[in-house]
């Protein structure tokens, strides 16, 4: 599989790595505009770094946008007359619809919009995919390549702002809450660096305990919380300041605000 990100920046060198740790490509392009920051991608035998984006669709299969939105419009109108039937055009942008990729490009190409997030250079990005009508045929393609790199679900694209929030921000939130755990730990007397190791293993246990067992949390809450113990105390004191009610909130903020750049790209 030849692949080409194109848009180096701090999500497609993200791609770029779970690619490399998944050996998921036989050959990759990396372009951006100014290539000085990741020319040591070239150390990968099968890799090429290059500001010459057309190079890179002439020469891939597999094409990941990860531009900035403000950005795509114009990138899609250059590389238009290169891209043929055959080329699977994969979008990261945020709020940028399949519609919008088709009025520049036509319906005849196999057009996916993605949502990864940076947790894909480790291989472990939760990411949702929907496709146009052409595109349907190479979703099952789609999801194989970011499976290896993750999980992957195939949404209505009318969600695909919701899942920008949940699992794309979503990684910052959950670095957020392990960040509060360490310096809870710290201020209970463990050191910074061993704070932060059991603040992030005990939060991947959380999450692989769910994923293992498909139980609700409240079940697995349940086996923690003795009566009249120390759980259920830090429990209700948390909700009593707004744990849930401010996550919530702060999910809805998120969508509102992506909300806004739908409009402003449209
Ligand atoms: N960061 C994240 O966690 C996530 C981001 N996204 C979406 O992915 C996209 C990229 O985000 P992010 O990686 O954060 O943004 P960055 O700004 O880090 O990366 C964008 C990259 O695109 C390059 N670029 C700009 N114009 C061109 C061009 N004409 N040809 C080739 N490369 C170009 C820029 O480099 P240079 O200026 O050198 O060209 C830059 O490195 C956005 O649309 C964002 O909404 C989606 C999910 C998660
Ligand atoms: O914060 C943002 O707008 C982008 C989209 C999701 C992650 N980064």
């Amino acid at each position: 599989m030849k692949i080409a990100i194109i848009g180096a920046g701090n999500l497609g060198l993200s791609i770029a790595k779970g690619i490399l740790k998944s050996n998921g490509a036989t050959k990759m392009y990396l372009t951006k505009r100014n290539i000085t920051d990741i020319e040591h991608f070239e150390k990968y035998g099968n890799v090429t770094v290059t500001t010459d984006n057309k190079e890179a669709v002439k020469n891939s299969d597999i094409l990941i946008f990860a531009v900035q939105p403000l950005h795509i419009a114009q990138l899609l109108t250059d590389l238009k007359d290169l891209l043929t039937e055959n080329h699977v055009i994969i979008s990261t942008i945020t709020g940028y619809s399949i519609e919008k990729m088709e009025n520049i490009l036509g319906k005849d190409h196999n057009i996916i919009r993605s949502m990864p997030n940076t947790a894909i250079s480790v291989g472990k990005s939760m990411t949702c995919i929907c496709a146009n009508g052409k595109g349907k045929k190479r979703i099952e393609l789609a999801k194989a390549i970011f499976n290896r790199m993750g999980h992957s679900m195939e949404i209505p694209e009318v969600q695909m702002q919701a899942a920008t929030v949940i699992c794309a921000s979503g990684i910052a939130f959950w670095m957020r809450l392990i960040r509060a755990t360490t310096q809870g730990a710290i201020q209970l007397g463990f050191d910074a660096k061993e704070a932060q190791e059991l603040a992030m293993h005990t939060c991947d246990g959380a999450a692989g305990l769910l994923i293992a067992s498909g139980n609700h949390p409240e079940e697995e809450i349940d086996k923690v919380t003795t009566p009249m113990g120390c759980t259920i105390q830090g429990l209700n004191e948390m909700e009593h300041h707004g744990l849930s009610s401010s996550l919530i909130q702060g999910i809805v903020a998120s969508f509102d605000k992506i909300s806004e750049f739908k409009k402003d790209n449209q």
